[in-house]
């Protein structure tokens, strides 16, 4: 049997006395799309960044295809193929959505490759009339889709989105759940969501994080009907 795509083993990430994360063993298998949820400050930024190397962990080992990755450098595991679009932005708004896609695509490939890698983006993420404008004038959501676009052009082999859909208007949101269905055609996502309407849109199967373990994990109806999770997201106290 061929291992996980990435796993985890007893992942803890202490910062001073903060426990972030306490002992998480998480698994994602080939072309899964998972979602994770929790409350604020419930340790999912922090386990994204472990996943991509950003920080270290105290203890515990990051597996990618059954290869520790525990000790490799944020651009190392980048590398291997694992892409983030964090809520943070890496476009260049001085620069037309054709021309920021054309960086990202030629750090991955050569010559013709490159305009095709590009044309194949702008296509797959309905960026057509928008592919000339400057991308720093473009709406919220057509801008989110061009940071998608950028870690697309790396041809990831797993994707992790930090709340894709934060600051999108409803349409703009249920284009992107959409989308980010169709991706998972051909890549994996871990997707870290806030809004509870989108997950259920795109949700097969939920990981919860509870101050720094994972309290839960199913498909959408099981999570959605557990008395603990409400608990949680009502801030009642409930063991991790
Ligand atoms: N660099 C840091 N230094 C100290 N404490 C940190 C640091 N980063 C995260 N923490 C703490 O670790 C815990 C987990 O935070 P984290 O940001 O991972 O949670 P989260 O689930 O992503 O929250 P949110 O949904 O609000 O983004 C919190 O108590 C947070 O204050």
């Amino acid at each position: 049997m061929s291992p996980p795509l990435i796993e985890t083993r007893g992942l803890v990430k202490h910062f001073g006395g903060v426990q972030a994360i306490r002992g998480v063993d998480f698994v994602l298998a080939e072309g899964e799309l998972r979602c994770l949820i929790g409350p604020n400050g419930a340790g999912k930024s922090t386990f994204f960044k472990l996943l991509t190397g950003q920080i270290k962990p105290t203890s515990g080992a990051v597996l990618f295809r059954g290869t520790d990755i525990t000790a490799l450098q944020a651009h190392e595991i980048a590398r291997l193929g694992i892409g983030i679009k964090t809520q943070v932005p890496s476009v260049f708004n001085g620069l037309s959505v054709r021309d920021n896609l054309w960086i990202a695509a030629a750090r991955h490939n050569q010559g013709k490759a490159i305009a095709r890698m590009v044309d194949a983006q702008i296509e797959r993420l309905m960026l057509g009339r928008f592919a000339d404008s400057l991308t720093g004038q473009l709406a919220h959501g057509q801008r989110q889709r061009v940071e998608l676009g950028l870690v697309l052009c790396g041809e990831p082999n797993l994707i992790l989105l930090d709340e894709p859909a934060a600051g999108m208007t409803e349409e703009e949101r249920g284009r992107t759940a959409e989308l980010i269905c169709e991706i998972n055609r051909d890549h994996p996502l871990i997707v870290v969501e806030h809004d509870m309407f989108f997950i259920r849109t795109i949700a097969q199967r939920i990981t919860v994080f509870n101050q720094g373990a994972i309290m839960l994990e199913g498909d959408v109806d099981q999570v959605f009907s557990s008395q603990s999770v409400r608990d949680v997201y009502l801030g009642k106290k409930v063991a991790a």
